[in-house]
């Protein structure tokens, strides 16, 4: 679905993702792993056009047609403000009027569309409430409610399981679950290793470079967890198909 050949990321001098390949696939739930500053954020921001790319390419199915109109971006919940005075109804609802476009007015299928996506979130007894009286757990759901209006095939979510509980976070994977089985790229930023090894499709391990990326099976071993997670940044990367 979405193809990303030899990309790199600079922001000055400082280089966050280096010589990236990787692909993610329609029908599969895929994790980009990595310690903190490895670049996850930032591959996920080249995708969507809001990190800069100084080399390499990224190539979306051609039948996706328009890039932007094909994906939805989750950005972490913290890099939000969460004081702008909309409630979670206004702010699913911004899933949709993305999707018109600027001066569309949203009929009767995009309000139910909204109300699906808010059930579907666990959020729809909270649409009336300002987004800002939410806990974590709450507000990410109602990034994920807005993610789900959108109805878009490629969907990327920055660190979907941070700051919820046990119970919102198994919601969380159910949901990106069931969105993979429709036919949908899923791609999620964790830290989180085990979730993401016993629940995902393929998983990508990051630090600087791509280390590896392949199923579960492929991936999870002793030397490229070391590789991935080690302070020390290694030069060789292990591709997997
Ligand atoms: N806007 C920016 N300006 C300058 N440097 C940046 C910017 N955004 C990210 N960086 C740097 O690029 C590197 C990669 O950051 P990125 O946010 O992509 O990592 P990450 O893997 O998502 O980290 P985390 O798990 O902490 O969210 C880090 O060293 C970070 O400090």
């Amino acid at each position: 679905m979405v193809e990303v050949r030899g990309l790199t990321v600079r922001y000055g001098p400082q280089v966050a993702l280096e010589d990236a390949s990787v692909t993610f696939y329609s029908g599969a739930f895929s994790a980009v792993i990595g310690p903190n500053g490895a670049g996850k954020s930032s591959l996920l921001k080249a995708l969507v056009g809001l990190a800069a790319t100084s080399a390499g390419e990224i190539i979306f199915a051609p039948q996706l047609g328009r890039p932007q109109s094909a994906v939805a971006y989750v950005p972490q919940q913290q890099t939000l403000d969460w004081a702008f005075p909309v409630t979670v109804w206004d702010t699913a609802m911004m899933g949709r009027t993305a999707r018109l476009g600027w001066g569309r007015w949203p009929g009767k299928s995009d309000r139910e569309q909204v109300a699906q996506a808010l059930h579907k979130a666990g959020v729809y007894d909270l649409k009336d409430r300002h987004i800002g009286a939410l806990s974590g757990g709450q507000r990410q759901r109602v990034l994920l409610a807005r993610m789900l209006a959108r109805d878009a095939r490629i969907l990327l979510l920055d660190e979907p399981l941070t700051g919820v509980d046990a119970a919102t976070q198994e919601r969380v994977m159910a949901l990106l679950r069931a969105q993979a089985d429709e036919g949908r790229a899923v791609v999620m930023v964790t830290h989180d290793l085990e979730a993401a090894a016993g629940a995902c499709d393929h998983l990508a391990l990051i630090n600087r470079r791509v280390i590896a990326q392949g199923t579960p099976g492929e991936v999870y071993t002793p030397h490229n967890i070391e590789a991935t997670f080690s302070s020390s940044h290694l030069g060789h990367t292990h591709a997997h198909a």
